[in-house]
């Protein structure tokens, strides 16, 4: 049984959602696609504030919903938390006063301090909502959400009306929820850089329709899937920071299977990281290369070749121990090397970079 299982379908004019979901207890769940393709919708109908036609909604094991046996619980009796992109604060109460609205209703009796220590707000509890910088109040607003020890929290794009500084700012908070929450997060962005630093798990929408459901790296590798508007195709490695060359800038990262020298962001030996690979910025030979430019050279096997937007691209599956990669590469250059299943090259990766 999965932990948050979400079915709907609801019909709006030319518009149809159709997901069935099955999520996992824990971590965050991107909820990624384009403009318009119902990631909004879909978190209203798990808040009960949109009525689907057809809904089941079971979170670790209690029903919400379930329209075949005509239950509904309205949203103020489900326990969630919500958060939106502009943080909805009550200006005339200071944060405590915030942080402490909704509490009794919710009967959240335990204590407040280490959601506050998780969130970095502690001394702020006697600003108002004005004296805040936008990332600040964003993280009260996230504190507000969890301070009535909901089952489950909502994100919609948390970050979007943040500049990219705040929003760097914010990110490190936003994986410490990740990796100490023991609840399910749902986590709708268009941001490509978010689902690549946040995620554990990737929904894709499109047009309604759900394209993808699985663990990040794994459907962030899949050649099949449609392209999102302005978005790069490009995997996600888990690595760890082991080594740096200060005389020229770069660390080294070590993942299941090799290793990648990175421009060093000063993270210190033995840190966790994501590396972000985009499609673009791998090339592929047959033999390891003896004079090139490009340092970091990885040895993997072809896994799967497909077609890529433009007729003249092709996109290539490549896996490297367990890791998985992609390379976009032309179409002329894969039949060529005859690139199929099964096939042993080197992967040349131009530029890796963490994701910040
Ligand atoms: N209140 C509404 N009345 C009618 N149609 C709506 C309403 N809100 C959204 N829609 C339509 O429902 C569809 C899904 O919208 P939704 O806001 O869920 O998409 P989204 O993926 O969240 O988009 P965005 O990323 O732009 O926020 C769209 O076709 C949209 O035009």
């Amino acid at each position: 049984m999965s932990a948050l299982e979400v079915r709907l379908r609801l019909a709006r004019g030319d518009f149809m959602l159709d997901a069935d979901l099955a999520l996992p207890a824990t971590g965050i769940t991107a909820i990624f696609g384009p403009s318009g393709s119902g990631k909004t919708t879909l978190l209203r109908c798990v808040a009960g504030l949109e009525q689907a036609a057809e809904a089941r909604i079971v979170v670790d094991g209690e029903a919400w919903e379930d329209s075949a046996q005509g239950l509904r619980l309205p949203t103020h009796r489900r326990p969630l938390g919500y958060v939106f992109q502009e943080a909805s604060l009550f200006d005339h109460l200071d944060v405590a006063g915030n942080l402490a609205f909704g509490r009794k209703r919710a009967h959240a009796s335990e204590p407040l301090e280490p959601l506050l220590r998780l969130l970095g707000i502690e001394g702020l509890l006697h600003r108002r909502p004005h004296e805040l910088s936008g990332g600040e109040r964003q993280r009260v607003a996230i504190a507000r959400a969890l301070a009535t020890q909901p089952r489950l929290l909502l994100l919609d794009e948390p970050l979007a009306s943040l500049d990219l500084a705040r929003r760097r700012e914010i990110l490190p908070w936003l994986e410490r929820l990740r990796d100490e929450l023991r609840i399910p997060m749902l986590y709708v962005t268009h941001s490509g850089d978010e689902v690549a630093r946040l995620a554990d798990h990737l929904v894709l929408l499109e047009a309604g329709q759900v394209r993808a459901s699985g663990p990040l790296a794994q459907t962030l590798a899949r050649v099949d899937l449609p392209a999102v508007p302005g978005e790069e195709p490009g995997a996600v490695l888990e690595a760890t920071v082991v080594e740096r060359d200060t005389h020229w800038s770069l660390m080294q990262v070590r993942f299941d299977a090799g290793l990648l020298w990175l421009p060093d962001n000063g993270l210190p030996l033995g840190h966790a990281v994501r590396v972000r690979v985009l499609a673009r910025d791998i090339s592929i030979a047959l033999a390891p290369p003896e004079q090139s430019s490009i340092q970091n050279v990885l040895p993997c096997t072809v896994r799967a070749v497909a077609a890529a937007g433009h007729p003249s691209q092709a996109l290539v599956q490549l896996a490297c121990g367990e890791s998985l990669l992609l390379a976009r590469i032309t179409a002329r250059a894969a039949d060529i090397l005859q690139l199929a299943p099964g096939r042993a090259v080197w992967a040349q990766v131009k530029s890796a970079a963490l994701v910040t």
